[in-house]
């Protein structure tokens, strides 16, 4: 996504949920170093070859992640990359699946992050003001990792092991990155919005739908709003 344009969902976002860009910049630079000085980091060729020209299946983890899930198995449509949002992957698992590609902030399922990851999954860890102390604990346990931040100023800054595709929440951040490496179309599942979230969006939630907070409403009145600017760049089909 160009900077210019991010910049601008950035700020407004920014001022919306009173986020500190500070912390943001904060987060970016740990997670930076945490790469540079790690022996974890994926190869970005390798999430260019998965990518690149392909129709790539999207998952986020809302109601209808398994319906979305039966229809990708019947449809013969799991040769295609999987690129899902967090603790989408716990459902992939279930289904005996390991996603391609895992985009987190690492507070979604971690033992199935962990256990996709061990079986092949790269992880794109998103580093964010509010996920400082996870970014620390999280990702040197992680192998295959890619390092995202929000900051629209990440290459003046010269950091060289975090990149901004673009995108807000998990979700929509699936589909910006696709777009960056250059996928052909992009197929969405889970990607419901509204306002019901998942026991797989949510961990403590016990039961397996339930009403998001307002927060967490708004953020994926975001992701929409950001998934519907992306479809003037890239065709993107949802999944019925
Ligand atoms: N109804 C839905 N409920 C949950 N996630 C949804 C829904 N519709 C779409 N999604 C996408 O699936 C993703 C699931 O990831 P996850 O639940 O970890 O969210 P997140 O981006 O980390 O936000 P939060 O900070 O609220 O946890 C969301 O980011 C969102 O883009
Ligand atoms: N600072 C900050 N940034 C975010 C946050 C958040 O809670 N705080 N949540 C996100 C949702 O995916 C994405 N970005
Ligand atoms: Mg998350």
């Amino acid at each position: 996504m160009d900077m210019k344009e991010w910049k601008i969902f950035y700020d407004k976002i920014m001022d919306d949920f009173k986020f500190s860009k500070d912390m943001d910049i904060e987060s970016a630079i740990i997670l930076d170093k945490i790469l540079e000085y790690g022996d974890n980091k994926a190869d970005i060729n390798k999430v260019n070859k998965i990518i690149h020209g392909n129709d790539v299946i999207i998952f986020g983890a809302g109601p209808s992640i398994k319906k979305h899930i039966d229809l990708i198995k019947k449809e013969k449509l799991l040769n295609h990359p999987i690129v899902v949002a967090d603790g989408a992957c716990k459902a992939f698992l279930e289904e005996g699946i390991i996603p391609d590609i895992i985009v987190s902030d690492l507070d979604g399922h971690l033992d199935a992050l962990l256990e996709c990851n061990k079986k092949g999954s790269i992880v794109v860890v998103h580093a964010h003001g509010d996920n400082i102390k996870k970014i620390i604990a999280i990702t040197p346990k992680l192998k295959n990792v890619v390092g995202s931040c929000q900051i629209p100023q990440y290459k003046e800054m010269r950091l060289k092991n975090v990149i901004n595709f673009g995108g807000f929440t998990d979700g929509d951040r699936c589909c910006f990155l696709a777009h960056y490496f250059n996928a052909k179309k992009l197929i969405l599942g889970g990607m419901d919005f509204g306002r019901y979230i998942t026991n797989y969006s949510r961990p403590e939630i016990e039961e397996e739908v339930a009403e998001g907070d307002e927060i967490k409403i708004k953020k994926l009145e975001y992701a929409k709003q950001l998934i519907n600017y992306l479809s003037k760049k890239i065709e993107i089909k949802y999944l019925k």
